[in-house]
């Protein structure tokens, strides 16, 4: 088979949206995001209001934590609560959940350090902050009627306070070489409502241009300093009734690996445990069942806690060998 890569193609590029927009003019800002959800499922944001030092000081925790011993590293492993260290074949993570914030897990994490784990929680909560805005650019754009809460449609369903998926996910890349042709991490989408990425210095992040045309190139998306990384992810796609596409990404190696470690950290956000992921109230959507929504039939009329074991289940990410380093 014939892998495109996307280093040498000169194709569409993910386009980078100005989010102090939102603030200023929420609907030019909603107009933009929705245009980029349409075309290509993934934008960057620039002036995204998350500090740059917190995400910094993110990233070297998660630096030292990911260059322990492996002893120490599996002292938290994943299980079923999807929360802890997961060792994969090319890539290594650590979860944090939104309940787990106080707890061992996430002390253990940043190494018993009772500030650092705080600034976990202060860093989580303005991911989830920056999301909910995020969510009320679709619904200003999706035209929402204000019977079912306009802007605001979202917000119900996204509670800091109450239990979802949401999962904070600290990635490593381990120095290594490797095959360019053969994926890190497989082309996958995301489960919740939407992701956000921040890279570090390497990129290798790969995103399908089009679900329907399955032979366009692979986009790359490089880093682009100060920017956060959005992904449409599955609710969303249900939600649209298939108006949004779920893109398709993933990690391809990259030749700096030889040398340097490679990390992200993403940010998974997913609706409310009991939130359903029937079509929503909106003009541009239909009611009906339509062509583009069908690979996702299997989620319809299941919550969002149901869609999320169903995935996690078929994926086995915590039934996996511990192996290498
Ligand atoms: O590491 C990356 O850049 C992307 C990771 C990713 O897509 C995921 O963990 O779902
Ligand atoms: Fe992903």
């Amino acid at each position: 088979m014939i892998t495109t890569s996307a280093k040498d193609t000169a194709g569409p590029t993910i386009p980078v949206v100005d989010f102090s927009l939102f603030a200023s003019d929420p609907k030019e800002c909603a107009r933009q995001v929705l245009e980029a959800s349409q075309n290509i499922g993934f934008f960057y944001l620039k002036n995204h209001g998350v500090p740059q030092d917190l995400i910094d000081r993110m990233f070297k925790d998660s630096e030292a934590f990911f260059q322990q011993s492996l002893q120490n590293k599996t002292a938290h492993l994943i299980g079923p609560h999807n929360l802890g260290y997961s060792p994969m074949k090319s890539e290594r993570a650590y979860n944090v959940r939104k309940y787990s914030i106080n707890d061992d897990s996430t002390s253990y994490f940043v190494r018993g350090d009772k500030t650092e784990q705080q600034k976990v929680g202060i860093f989580y909560r303005e991911l989830h902050k920056l999301a909910v805005n995020v969510m009320q650019c679709f619904a200003i754009a999706l035209q929402v009627p204000e019977s079912a809460q306009g802007r605001h449609y979202f917000d119900k369903s996204h509670v800091w306070e109450e239990s979802s998926g949401t999962t904070l996910r600290f990635l490593h890349y381990p120095q290594q070489s490797g095959d360019p042709s053969t994926p890190l991490a497989g082309s996958h989408t995301d489960y919740g409502s939407i992701t956000l990425l921040m890279q570090k210095d390497i990129a290798g992040l790969e995103v399908q241009a089009s679900r329907v045309h399955k032979n366009v190139p692979w986009v790359a998306a490089p880093v682009i300093p100060d920017t956060i990384l959005v992904n449409i992810a599955d609710h969303l796609q249900m939600w649209t009734n298939g108006l949004l596409k779920s893109t398709m990404h993933r990690v391809m190696y990259n030749p700096q690996q030889l040398t340097s470690s490679r990390y992200s950290i993403a940010c998974f956000i997913h609706a409310n445990d009991t939130t359903t992921l029937d079509p929503i109230p909106s003009p541009l959507i239909t009611q009906e069942m339509r062509a583009e929504a069908v690979e996702f039939e299997e989620g319809r009329h299941m919550n969002a806690k149901e869609y999320l074991d169903f995935r996690l289940q078929r994926s086995y990410v915590y039934n996996l060998p511990v192996e290498g380093k």
